[in-house]
């Protein structure tokens, strides 16, 4: 079979179906579902994950810079605006729900996992490669969407805290879902058009990408 009939975006999944399928299974993930989340692992997350926004941000703005053509720039900004605005006030509530403190906040020490993906983010924008960017973008935006939004937890409430509701709902709902359905579309309409180097490169990137996200989750129990 031709690898690229079955798009780009499902040919990249496949490569790293394992460490994908550890984190939408993560004890993480059940736990925030059914709110047994122990709260200094919650803040342990929360504390290192806003720590990866300034870099995403960045990584939004190289992909814009970088597209071919004028339509995903815009989606990509709409994208950046929705981030840039809404998405704040749930750390800065959850913060003051966990009794972070402001050093914490906006300082913390970095661990190994956050410096190498915020690392990984930043070498994909200063590629200045739009694969690379994608890639990149679609495995944060991709993997949370399929551990928020999986079937199988469809039929539990949500749990009863903000904390935790909230961060599921904020990457399970329509407008999440149709702009990760885009990623996965601009994957498949860019991957043929790269060279077999610049494709090779663009699936490490996706590869280590989901590599990272698993040890960013497991780190957190440590
Ligand atoms: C380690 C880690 N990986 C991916 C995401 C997901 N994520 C990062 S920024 C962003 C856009 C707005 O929600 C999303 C979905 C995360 N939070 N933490």
């Amino acid at each position: 079979m031709n690898v690229l009939a079955e798009g780009f975006a499902q040919q990249l999944r496949r490569s790293c179906s394992e460490d994908w399928q550890a984190c939408v299974d993560h004890r993480f993930v059940h736990e925030i579902f059914d709110g047994t989340l122990d709260d200094a692992v919650l803040r342990r997350y929360l504390v290192q994950d806003y720590q990866f926004i300034d870099r995403f941000v960045a990584l939004l703005g190289a992909a814009i810079a970088s597209a071919d053509e004028f339509a995903p720039r815009v989606r990509l900004a709409q994208f950046a605006a929705m981030i840039t605005s809404d998405e704040n006030t749930y750390f800065l509530r959850s913060f003051d729900a966990l009794g972070v403190p402001p050093p914490q906040r906006l300082a913390p020490a970095l661990t190994q996992p956050t410096q190498a993906l915020r690392q990984l983010m930043h070498d994909a924008a200063q590629s200045l490669s739009y694969a690379n960017c994608i890639a990149v973008l679609a495995v944060a935006e991709g993997l949370y969407l399929d551990w928020a939004d999986q079937d199988g937890k469809k039929h539990v409430p949500l749990p009863a805290r903000f904390e935790h509701a909230e961060w599921i709902g904020l990457h399970a709902n329509d407008f999440f879902r149709g702009f990760v359905g885009w990623l996965r579309r601009e994957l498949d309409r860019v991957g043929p058009q790269l060279t077999d180097v610049r494709r090779a490169e663009a699936a490490a990137y996706f590869r280590q990408a989901v590599a990272l996200e698993r040890q960013f989750f497991d780190h957190i129990y440590d």
